[in-house]
């Protein structure tokens, strides 16, 4: 059975308000609480490696500092061009370089192709091994159109759409983010365990 009050650990605000509107979205809702833990004091260390390793340390580190279970979450940005880096460093190239140095890095490479990948992670207690259930959207790297409050959401625009995620309406985005593909699954991950 999954524990009544299920804690997602984030310190960003955007990824919780789309998490919240995904879960609690359709015939069998899901209501999260929240808690951020983090990360000035850097006590939920990001370590380095591939998305799943980054993902499964997160949540571990999560677990032990709340004593219970919990949910975390990655998102990474991987440009084919690239081998799919900067992916889950993606963070600290976007502060560096912010949307244009994104769009630079790009320059005279054959592709812009991209793909976001958000990596859920699900674990019952410090003493259990994190569940990851991953989603992928794939897309292109553009110069920024739209609001630019969320991320590279204003510079990644999906395969089959004319808009960023950053032009859409929410619902449009919620619909078809690697976040909701991601979440598709964790959800009925839980409701399996009803
Ligand atoms: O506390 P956590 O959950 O770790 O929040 P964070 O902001 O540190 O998030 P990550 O470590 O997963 O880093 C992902 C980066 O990608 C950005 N990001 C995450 N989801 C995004 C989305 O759906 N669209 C655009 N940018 C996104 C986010 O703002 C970060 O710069
Ligand atoms: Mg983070």
């Amino acid at each position: 059975m999954a524990p009544r009050n299920l804690i997602f650990v984030t310190g960003n605000a955007n990824k919780l308000k789309e998490v919240k509107a995904i879960l609690l979205d359709g015939s069998k809702p899901i209501d999260i609480e929240s808690r951020s833990l983090d990360s000035k004091q850097c006590l939920v260390p990001e370590v380095q490696g591939t998305t799943q390793e980054v993902a499964i340390a997160k949540c571990r580190r999560a677990s032990e500092l709340l004593g219970g279970p919990c949910i975390t979450e990655d998102t990474a940005l991987c440009f084919e061009a690239m081998n799919g880096l900067p992916g889950p460093y993606i963070k600290y190239f976007l502060a560096e370089l912010g949307h244009a140095g994104l769009n630079a890095m790009l320059d005279g490479f054959p592709t812009r192709a991209a793909w976001a990948l958000c990596t859920f992670a699900y674990t019952d207690g410090p003493d259990s091994d994190p569940i990851l259930f991953e989603g992928r959207t794939d897309g292109n790297i553009v110069q920024a159109r739209g609001p630019g409050h969320f991320g590279w959401d204003a510079c990644f625009e999906p395969t089959g759409s004319s808009l960023t995620y950053a032009e859409m309406p929410a619902e449009q985005k919620n619909k078809l983010s690697h976040r909701y593909k991601a979440l598709e699954k964790l959800r009925e991950y839980l409701h399996s365990r009803d």
